[in-house]
This record gives structure tokens, sequence and C-alpha cells, in this order.
């Protein structure tokens, strides 16, 4: 298991996970929940939708920043955080009726998956055990995903191509074919396993592991037949968390790749280089010394 999941987040910086122990039940209702949420009349949801990235829970069109991005994104999001619970669950959409309990329950086993996998990249890379605990995967977050069939897919994306920027991704991506990985120069499926979980390496866990796993480019296709719906869970570092190359992982022969640094300050850099994964991480690497 654990040299499976170590080769696979080199290689391909995805995998999917089956008996990932989150009920099957909870799979469906919550996927449930998140396609009755956005099949409500807009009348409902218009008061979630906004433009201020400060508010906690938000419904947004394309992007977070519809305003000044290139291209617009065939889809629809709601996003907000599920930690701690008690706190910003008073937030969350309070219809369908259900969303908040399958919700909450949702996030709480997600989070403990990402905790199993986490503890299982730490033992493979040679970290010691609660290495990412604490910390490092403090914040969680819930963006869910809906895209409406696309009268012509050949003109618009789902999600561009981008990296996550957060440590590790949880995404339940239902049953429809949408997203796709960029390996060696090309674009490769993700074909949905029912009740399968999808997860992704993001930026921090590449840097942590000094470019050892990958936080691979992915984005989403859209299809003209039937509408996909998505929820991905973000486990990310506190803001002012310290992130950089585990020592364990540096030597002599191994020097750092990137230069320590505050969660916060990757996010700016992040969300201002938005699709571009070289320019985003280009701050934070360290220069190989020549030696002549
Ligand atoms: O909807 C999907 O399949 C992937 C969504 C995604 O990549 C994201 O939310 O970061
Ligand atoms: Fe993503």
């Amino acid at each position: 298991m654990v040299e499976q999941i170590l080769k696979a987040s080199e290689e391909f910086g995805f995998f999917q996970v089956i008996n990932h122990g989150i009920p099957e039940n909870l799979m469906n209702q919550g996927m449930d929940v998140f396609k009755e949420f956005f099949e409500m009349p807009t009348e409902e949801k218009a008061m979630l939708y906004s433009e201020d990235p400060k508010k906690t829970c938000r419904l947004s069109t394309s992007s977070a920043n519809y305003d000044w991005e290139k291209n617009h994104l065939w889809r629809d999001n709601l996003r907000h955080p599920c930690h701690p619970l008690e706190e910003c669950i008073k937030d969350w959409p309070e219809k369908p009726i259900k969303y908040r309990e399958v919700v909450a329950t949702f996030s709480v086993e997600a989070k403990k998956l990402a905790s199993r996998i986490l503890e299982f990249i730490s033992e493979g890379l040679g970290l010691e055990s609660g290495y990412f605990r604490d910390k490092l995967s403090e914040e969680l977050s819930l963006v869910v995903n809906y895209y409406p069939p696309c009268p012509d897919p050949s003109l618009a994306l789902g999600f561009s191509k981008h990296c996550d920027p957060n440590l590790i991704t949880i995404l339940h991506q239902g049953d429809i074919y949408g997203l796709q990985v960029f390996k060696d120069g090309e674009w490769i499926g993700v074909e949905p396993l029912h009740n399968a979980i999808v997860v992704n390496i993001g930026n921090q866990l590449q840097i942590i592991s000094n470019n050892k796993l990958k936080s691979a480019e992915h984005r989403v296709v859209t299809n003209s037949k039937v509408s996909r719906t998505t929820a991905a869970f973000f486990i990310s570092p506190s803001d002012d968390t310290i992130i950089e190359p585990a020592k364990p992982l540096t030597d002599a022969c191994n020097s750092p790749l990137y230069r320590p640094f505050e969660y916060k300050e990757f996010l700016r850099t992040f969300f201002s280089n938005m699709g571009n994964n070289d320019l985003a991480l280009e701050p934070f690497k360290l220069q190989a010394k020549l030696s002549i």
C-alpha cells in the first residue's frame, strides 16, 4: 500500500482509492445534496452568490475572480471552510435541508481518510509518524463544482490547467468523466470508478518532499450531454505555517530545492499567477549552486 501510494504520487501526482472507509451511503448522500443544491431555483441560491473573497461561504461562477480572469470557466462553484466545524457550519447553506448534517459527516470522513493517506506518505518518504499532523494539515475546506452541459465542448473548459496549491486534495468526482491529468506532454483521463475517491498531491507536498512527489497539473473538460458535479476537500496548512523541504530528505547530496516560507505567502503568489504552476513555484525555488 505504502509503496503503491508513493509510486503513484511520484509518477502521476494522482491516484484513486477504493475501500477507502467512507461509507457508500455517505458518498451517495453527499453527491445527492451537492446536486440538489445546484438544482435549486436561482432565487434560493442568489443570497450565497458573492464576489467578495473574504466571504467564507460563497457561490461563484467560473473562478473566484470573474472580473479579471482571462477566460471564463464553464462551471459554478460553492466553497466554504469545514474546520473548525462548529464555527463554520453556521455559514453553510441551509438548503437542501440535509446539507449541513450530511456535509459535516462527510467532511469528518474526508479528513480522516486524508490523515491516513498522509500517514502512509510520511512512512513512504521515511519521515516520522505524524509528520503531517497538526499545522501542516490543519485547514479543511470544500469546493463543490457544478459543470453544466456545454453546447460546444471544444470552446470551453470546466476548469483550466492548474495545480492545487494546498497539501493534498480528496475528490469525489461522481460517475461522469471530465477530469484529466497532464503527464509527459499529454492529457490522461481519470476514468470515474464508482464510489472511488480521487487523491491528488498539492504544491505543498511537492515542496515538503523536495520534489520527490509531484503536484500534477490537471483540468476539467466539458461535455454536451450531462451536467457533472464534483466535491473537492482541500487539506491545507494554516496560513502562518512555515513550509520547507523536510529536513530528513535533504543532505549534502540532496540540497533543498525550496527556501522556507509562510504558507500565506505562497497563496498570494499562487493566486496572482493562477494557472501557471512554474511561475507560482518560482519565487520559492533555491537556485542550484554551480561549482567550477
Ligand atoms: O472537478 C474535478 O474533477 C476537479 C476539480 C479540481 O481540480 C479542483 O477543484 O481543484
Ligand atoms: Fe484541482
